[in-house]
């Protein structure tokens, strides 16, 4: 399955051995008392690509992206998000990579008393100083890009589908133009049309603006026609990770359970047409 990382592509587009490593996680361990939950678990994420994470309900997915963003503390290992250690990382250095990267929590997370453009604007405040009127212009055009109607604006949480929230919540998380989006189950909640639509959005934003994508999800709809690789958490560590393909082909027994239920095979049928 690594050997996907040698092969010479014929399109032209640089392979994965020669794309740059936007996120690095070294031998990462994590443990709440005696509880070891992720333990020298290693992985990549590279510039461009959306990465599907996925893994059996409590296996620790939300606990290593707590622990990449530097919410959760680790007991060992390394973590570099553009190259920069951030165990070594000074404080400017680290609220450098901070306004590099986007993070959209599950269920949106968007404060209930904001409206959707003081929502977006939460971001800028915190880390820009910029007049008042140029962050209305920078966040009505994120509305338009995540494909809200402008009117969304000026309502509140309570007042969007929970489509509008989704979106509303990726406008936040790209607020400040991050390189890197981290996405803790975007697509839960949403009915088939509205997942799929938020799918293709999101590879919309990697194809125009380069976007690098870590995408944590259940939903194997997102993982068959949106992420480029999927990285499978199990026994503390990374189990398996691959292409779709190297999905549908491993052996390991939960990958198997997983990608080869009844839903997974409509859903290949579907993809090879
Ligand atoms: N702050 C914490 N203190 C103690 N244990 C924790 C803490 N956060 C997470 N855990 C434990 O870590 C383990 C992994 O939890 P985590 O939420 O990362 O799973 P998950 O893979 O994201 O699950 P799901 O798919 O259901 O969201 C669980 O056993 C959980 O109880």
């Amino acid at each position: 399955m690594s050997d996907v990382a040698d092969i010479e592509l014929p399109n032209g587009k640089p392979t994965q051995a020669e794309s740059e490593v936007v996120l690095s996680v070294r031998d990462v361990t994590v443990a709440f008392g005696e509880n070891v939950v992720l333990e020298n678990l290693s992985l990549d994420v590279r510039r461009g690509e959306i990465l599907g994470f996925v893994g059996a309900s409590g296996a620790g997915k939300s606990v290593l992206l707590r622990t990449v963003l530097g919410l959760t503390k680790k007991r060992s290992g390394t973590i570099m998000l553009f190259g920069v250690d951030l165990d070594k990382a000074s404080e400017a250095e680290r609220l450098r990579v901070d306004m590099r990267i986007g993070v959209l929590f599950q269920h949106g997370a968007l404060f209930s008393a904001l409206t959707v453009l003081e929502n977006i604007q939460v971001p800028m405040r915190e880390y820009l100083d910029l007049p008042q009127q140029l962050m209305d212009e920078l966040a009505l055009l994120k509305i338009e890009l995540v494909g809200l109607p402008l009117d969304a604006a000026r309502k509140f949480p309570s007042e969007l589908s929970g489509g509008m929230i989704k979106r509303a919540a990726l406008a936040r998380a790209l607020a400040l133009d991050p390189e890197i989006v981290f996405l803790d189950e975007p697509t839960s909640g949403l009915d088939p049309i509205g997942a799929a639509e938020f799918d293709e959005l999101v590879v919309k934003m990697r194809d125009t603006m380069g976007l690098t994508v870590y995408m944590v999800t259940h939903d194997l709809d997102s993982l068959f026609s949106a992420c480029d690789r999927v990285a499978v958490l199990g026994k503390k560590r990374i189990l398996v990770q691959g292409s779709i393909e190297d999905m549908l082909a491993s052996e390991e027994p939960w990958v198997k359970s997983y990608f080869r239920g009844k839903r997974a095979r409509q859903l290949d049928l579907a993809a090879r047409g």
